[in-house]
């Protein structure tokens, strides 16, 4: 490649944002090839998380950058750019942990309080990143209200045994999905203490036959007692997402959450506010019933992201009671965008904490 053109590349993609983590693309080492042809240049961009929620602006923002250029300078001799993205999930571990054979990357999504849709933002994140490309898989570790079946219509289903002690996960809008909600009837209550309960969760873990998987999400049990501090010590994390609500009484517990990944060295890859604002059907006004801004205020006090801001919504309830999620059911709807960038954040905050501690992420999959 003649140096000028490798030059006229380099210049492009410092002009240009990464759009989640907002570094220049030349220095998220994206440039994966770059080709001439005639007047037309080529570039190969490699991203470390699913790109699809950005891919549109990005390339307009690209090509918008590149005809800056082509006009600053008449003798560059090309004329036309052309870019194809792809992208990869990266094995992100805290150093000396040793991760699932066949899961990448392990995320615990986690709140202080129950009820203030932890469950409902794991099975619509999952399914965002699955809707992204990524092999996803989902863990209900939700002992205490295992719903990730009921919300992805899997209500009675079994999973098939493989061999002794090893389990097939059942499967759901094409990803993996184990719960003990389907190893029990609805009559056998789950009463376990902290030891046996963390204990049991963590062999649902290993003796499921995970598919290879990029992201395999666990829906912790809501809390920070002994049962959560036991499973964020067992379970090889690789990050965890807080979702609280803005309400003081969750923040207050979204906090000891904190405190205690930060306990097991586990990091904290953002903040999800969920029932942030209630738009009014009727007539179209918007109300904070839980409070605003607590998001943010733990997000900068602990200096992570809030990944998004989602609100009160009554097609999100309904669709997860009938089984279909509204990133399935409605994949346009504004709220299936979001779910969208909060994975893509999800998996790009990953990436960079990973980055940022000393090992750096090891490549292990590639989706080409
Ligand atoms: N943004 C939202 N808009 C409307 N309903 C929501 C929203 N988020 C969650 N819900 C509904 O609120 C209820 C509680 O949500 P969910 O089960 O996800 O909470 P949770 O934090 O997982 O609870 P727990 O941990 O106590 O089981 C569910 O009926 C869910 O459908």
């Amino acid at each position: 490649m003649n140096p000028e053109l490798s030059q006229l590349s380099e210049e492009l993609l410092t002009r240009v944002l990464d759009p989640v983590l907002h570094k220049e693309l030349s220095a998220l080492n994206c440039l994966q090839s770059q080709l001439v042809e005639g007047e037309r240049l080529t570039l190969k961009l490699h991203f470390p998380y699913p790109i699809k929620a950005y891919q549109w602006s990005l390339e307009q923002q690209l090509q918008q950058a590149f005809s800056l250029l082509i006009q600053e300078d008449p003798q560059i001799p090309v004329k036309e750019l052309k870019v194809d993205f792809t992208w990869s999930a990266l094995r992100c571990l805290p150093e000396g942990i040793e991760g699932l054979e066949s899961v990448a990357n392990v995320i615990a999504v986690a709140s202080g309080k129950g009820g203030v849709g932890k469950s409902s933002t794991t099975v619509n994140l999952a399914l965002a990143l699955a809707s992204a490309g990524a092999r996803v898989g989902i863990l209900d570790a939700d002992i205490y209200g295992p719903s990730q079946s009921h919300m992805l219509g899997l209500d009675g289903q079994r999973p098939r045994v493989k061999a002794e002690k090893q389990m097939y996960p059942l499967e759901a809008y094409g990803m993996a999905v184990m719960s003990m909600a389907n190893l029990v009837t609805d009559k056998t209550p789950m009463v376990w203490r902290g030891p046996m309960a963390a204990g049991a969760l963590q062999q649902l873990l290993l003796q499921t036959a995970w598919p290879e998987l990029d992201y395999l999400l666990i829906d912790m049990p809501p809390g920070t007692g002994d049962i959560q501090l036991s499973l964020s010590q067992k379970i090889p994390l690789s990050g965890a997402l807080i979702v609280t609500t803005p309400q003081d009484i969750a923040l207050i517990d979204a906090l000891k959450g904190i405190e205690m990944f930060n306990k097991v060295n586990v990091p904290i890859l953002g903040v999800l506010e969920n029932m942030s604002s209630h738009v009014c059907s009727n007539c179209g006004h918007k109300e904070a019933i839980f409070g605003e801004g607590g998001g943010e205020r733990i997000a900068r006090q602990y200096g992570i992201e809030v990944l998004a801001q989602l609100p009160i919504d009554k097609q999100l309830r309904e669709d997860l009671d009938s089984g279909t999620p509204t990133v399935v059911k409605s994949p346009t709807s504004p709220l299936a965008m979001a779910y969208s960038e909060a994975g893509s954040k999800l998996a790009a905050q990953l990436y960079l904490q990973a980055q940022q501690s000393s090992g750096g992420p090891e490549l292990v999959f590639s989706d080409d």
